[in-house]
């Protein structure tokens, strides 16, 4: 709560939205206890004064009823009606659309018919209709706002509780035994409840319009009480001989469904955290380029050549060091493992490469990545386009979000061959059956007409390879492939892997949690913390002779079978945010051998044992290591 108002209060159009309806709330709440004149007591002596006559603020109306009185009271009643109306529909709005987005089905499409038919009525006329069913008064025309503005609430929350009912959460408060009700009120709700808040917030100007709208007809507050619309339509007459009888009205109406609406815009913004951190802006084509320093050569003999590359997010004024200056290489047919901890960059590094960061909030700030000669991250978008898939294809950890759900995969399999205009669009499904065979998936002539929800885990990663090596790719950057997956389908997608760098001669970088899979495939691996590379070099001496305390603390948390009463020597503390990066050594916190040394800026990544490098000056096996090298 005190997150959300802090937020709130940063926007300053809804700090004026909330402090200019505080107000107006306030004044109407005090409204009776203010020496007003009475607001209904008529003076046909004194009609039509003006604005600033004594003993009358605002001047009078057209029966000599002082306007700042009925003004206060009119704004008052309209307010009360406004919020009443919200409050009703957005109740009954939501309980219906909970009901038919939980139980979907037959109820689902009863309900929902019936507020499509509401919703098929011009809500003035809807509103017309039911007010002149149950008769003109203030009430009836609460009633009819409440009514017509249900449909909209109830359509909302339906499309949401649609798709949360399928949630695990649900399933789960179901397997518990706890009843639908139960689970209504106490899964869905919560989570529908800043959806609602949203709507209201956004929605009550408009009902506070409507009523005054209804006034303004005569159907809604009857004389000679005073609400804003009632006042605005009895000024109607004197619009043009005593226009301040209309204006007055008219600005509060402004002014409050203006405060309404710049208010709901900043409560909408601060309850929806993608909003905030710009997650909801459309990303550019490619990621932002800002290199401010020079660009670094590349090295020879790298297929793909990363070097000093930094990728930030800029969120506000925060700046979010993902990547600090990582430096990897590649060679055709050989694999290198990007390991490290949650956060700590892998996934970020390998879609810099292809500009694949979300822009905004991610930006490139520095380095290069070379592939054949090219600078990718000085590269034109049309450049990328070519490449992307192409050249170097990616292979993400969950292929249902990579796979289209309404396609079927061999129809995906097609278009990403003939995307690049290299295959012809004839020969293609049987081009796309022998990939899905390549990729060792049974069945693949049946197999390539199912949709991805026909598929198991395993067949979906593996379908995900198969798109992957559709255009032959120099590069395959594989970002956690098999960490869903059981240990047997692991073993086959690894060996697959294997089998197609070694005779394709494709080059992979293969990010994971697991030194397991490391060991199985990589010939070389990287381990990165907190955005940098800090140990690098062949994979056995990784893993034989750590020479960093990170990857050393880090081999040490694997689990090994017929070690059972081994103690797993988890690592104390977290990572630092990527925020708020400690100078110096980014573990030197959390580390045994830290000397104030290590927290002095800056450590650099340093060779070690001849074919290694480190990033710490008080490696590890660093006698042991030299003496293997040797
Ligand atoms: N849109 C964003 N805004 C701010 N920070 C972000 C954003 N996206 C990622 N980050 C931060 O960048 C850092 C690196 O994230 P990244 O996804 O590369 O980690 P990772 O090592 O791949 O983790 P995992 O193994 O869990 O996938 C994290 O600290 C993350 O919080």
């Amino acid at each position: 709560m005190r997150d959300f108002l802090r937020l709130l209060a940063r926007n300053q159009l809804a700090l004026a939205g909330l402090i200019v309806l505080s107000a107006v709330v306030l004044l109407a709440l005090v409204t009776p206890l203010l020496p007003l004149q009475a607001p209904n007591v008529t003076n046909t002596g004194d009609r039509f004064l003006p604005p600033f006559t004594e003993g009358h603020l605002l001047g009078t109306d057209h029966l000599g009823r002082d306007l700042f009185s009925r003004l206060m009271y009119g704004t008052r009643l309209s307010l009360a009606v406004g919020f009443a109306a919200a409050v009703i529909a957005a109740v009954l709005g939501a309980a219906i659309g909970i009901l038919a987005g939980y139980y979907g089905g037959r109820t689902d499409n009863v309900i929902m018919r019936g507020v499509d038919m509401l919703m098929a009525f011009p809500y003035i006329l809807l509103a017309l209709a039911i007010v002149a069913a149950l008769g003109p008064g203030l009430l009836n025309a609460l009633v009819a706002v409440a009514a017509v503005n249900i449909p909209f609430f109830a359509r909302n929350i339906r499309g949401i509780t649609v798709g949360i009912a399928h949630k695990e959460f649900v399933d789960a408060a179901r397997l518990s035994g706890m009843g639908d009700m139960r689970i209504m009120l106490g899964e869905v709700l919560p989570n529908v409840i800043p959806v609602i808040v949203i709507a209201m917030s956004t929605t009550v100007g408009w009902m506070i319009l409507e009523t005054a709208g209804l006034s303004f007809l005569g159907l809604g507050s009857q004389p000679p009480v005073a609400d804003l619309g009632s006042m605005l339509g009895e000024a109607r007459s004197a619009l043009i001989t005593n226009p301040h009888t209309s204006v007055v009205p008219g600005v509060m109406i402004l002014i409050i469904v203006m405060a309404i609406n710049l208010l709901g815009d900043g409560i909408r913004d601060a309850l929806d955290p993608r909003l905030r951190s710009g997650a909801l802006t459309r990303p550019m084509a490619a990621t932002t380029v800002r290199r401010d320093g020079p660009v670094p050569e590349a090295r020879e003999g790298a297929l793909l050549d990363i070097r000093e590359l930094q990728t930030q997010f800029h969120v506000k004024k925060r700046v979010y060091r993902a990547v600090g200056g990582v430096d990897l290489e590649v060679k055709p047919g050989e694999c290198l493992g990007l390991i490290g901890e949650s956060g700590s960059g892998k996934s970020v590094t390998a879609l810099s490469v292809m500009g694949l960061v979300a822009s905004p909030p991610g930006v490139i700030t520095g380095g290069r990545v070379d592939y054949k000669g090219t600078d990718l991250i000085g590269a034109r978008y049309e450049q990328l386009r070519t490449l992307r898939g192409r050249e170097i294809a990616y292979i993400f950890q969950d292929p249902l979000a990579t796979l289209h759900p309404l396609y079927k995969v061999g129809d995906q399999l097609i278009e990403a061959m003939t995307a690049h205009g290299r295959a012809p669009k004839e020969g293609a499904r049987q081009k796309a059956i022998e990939l899905l065979k390549s990729v060792r998936i049974p069945n693949a002539e049946k197999r390539i007409d199912s949709y991805p929800h026909e598929m198991s885990g395993g067949m979906r990663q593996r379908a995900g390879i198969a798109m992957a090596l559709a255009n032959d790719p120099e590069v395959i950057i594989a970002d956690e492939p098999t960490t869903a997956l059981d240990v047997t389908v692991q073993a086959q997608i690894l060996s697959l892997l294997d089998d197609l760098r070694r005779s394709r001669g494709l080059a992979i970088i293969f990010i994971t949690h697991d030194f397991g899979v490391v060991a199985q495939l990589c010939d070389r691996v990287a381990v990165m913390y907190a955005g940098r590379i800090v140990e690098e070099g062949p994979t056995a001496e990784v893993l034989a002779t750590p020479a960093h305390p990170y990857t050393k603390r880090l081999i040490a948390c694997v689990p090994e079978l017929g070690e059972g009463r081994r103690k797993l020597a988890a690592i104390p503390g977290l990572p630092p945010p990527v925020d708020d990066l400690p100078p110096g050594c980014a573990f030197a916190p959390r580390c045994a051998k830290a000397t104030p040394a290590c927290t002095e800026p800056p450590i650099e990544l340093m060779p070690f044992a001849g074919t290694r490098a480190v990033r710490c000056i008080h490696p590890e096996n660093d006698a042991a290591a030299r003496e293997a090298a040797e």
